[in-house]
């Protein structure tokens, strides 16, 4: 019998960068038009402590919202900063008309209490959409301010796959960052969604049966091909950091990707999969809260 040794089935790469690079070319163009009208779109990040990963992920935004012609300022402060003196200091980006997005970036040092912060901020410049008046906008189907990630995710899905109308989505994870919007975002794209907890006795076998499953769980490489309906379409929302036995350390997502790879249709790469296409997101929030803030500006104006 003649057997001849096909390869396992690769799944596609779907390029967040190349999706990115498409949807900040769209920002940086709407962005020279405001500042052609005379207003210049401006992010504020703020950093408390010194956590590496933040440093990074801070580094990207500012650098991305420079190539797009985005202001930026960045308030860096220390880890000891009180909880009064940030709510301080957000009183006065809330009110200052120059500042068109709020970014606090988390996590925050233990003694802060992050949803006061969150709430602090005014939902108009929220622009990760984590304000509890942004998710219940979302909830409710309105068009308010997104998180980045879940918007990014829902980017990338609906450029690979077009309609999402009528399919089963199973997201792996309940995060009020991810988990939680990214079921509501698929809610409001017409999906069924099934949402997991990743350590539910039949959580592979629910997880198998989906078209479309996003990966956000914060495990290094749990998902395997066990998880994963043949032909499905896959998000590794994970960004884990794992050392080798050599001492050395890499990226990778919640996604065993050479196992999943064999059986799904396409699959995300970490890095370069849903990274880029949250920091492409925040600043298209950025344009869209400077959007709403001239367009409140200009009726407070008319009376
Ligand atoms: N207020 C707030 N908003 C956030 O949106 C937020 C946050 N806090 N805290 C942390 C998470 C995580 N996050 C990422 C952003 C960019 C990359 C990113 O650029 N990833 C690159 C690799 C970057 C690297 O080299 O480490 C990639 O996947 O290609 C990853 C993760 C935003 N977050």
């Amino acid at each position: 019998m003649n057997m001849t040794l096909t390869s396992p089935q690769r799944a596609e790469n779907i390029d967040g960068k190349a999706a990115a690079r498409r949807l900040l070319a769209e920002v940086a163009a709407e962005c020279r038009a405001f500042v052609d009208q005379g207003h210049h779109p401006t992010l504020a990040v703020v950093l408390v402590g010194d956590d590496p990963a933040s440093q990074v992920y801070v580094r990207n935004k500012l650098r991305t919202a420079e190539e797009v012609g985005i202001r930026s300022l960045e308030y860096r402060f220390p880890a000891n900063l009180s909880e009064s003196e940030l709510l301080a200091t957000l009183d006065k980006l809330n009110l200052d008309p120059l500042v068109n997005g709020i970014l606090v970036q988390l996590p925050l040092p233990r003694h802060i209490n992050e949803q006061a912060i969150l709430r602090a901020i005014d939902p108009l410049k929220d622009v990760d959409g984590f304000h509890p008046e942004n998710v219940g906008g979302l909830v409710h189907g309105q068009a308010v301010l997104t998180p980045c990630t879940p918007a990014g995710c829902l980017r990338l899905l609906q450029d690979y796959c077009g309609d999402l109308s009528g399919k089963h989505a199973v997201v792996v994870g309940r995060s009020n960052i991810v988990g939680k919007p990214m079921a509501a975002l698929l809610l409001k794209a017409h999906c069924s969604v099934t949402t997991l907890h990743s350590r539910s006795q039949d959580a592979a076998a629910l997880a198998a049966q989906a078209d479309i499953l996003i990966a956000a769980v914060g495990q290094p490489e749990m998902i395997d091909a066990s998880w994963i309906k043949p032909g499905a379409v896959v998000i590794d929302v994970g960004i884990n950091r794992v050392t080798r036995a050599n001492g050395s350390s890499r990226l990778v997502g919640d996604v065993d990707a050479a196992s999943v790879s064999t059986v799904a249709a396409a699959l995300t790469p970490v890095p370069g999969g849903v990274g880029p296409m949250t920091i492409a997101c925040l600043m298209q929030n950025t344009l869209q809260a400077t959007r709403l803030q001239t367009a409140s500006a200009v009726l407070s104006h008319c009376g």
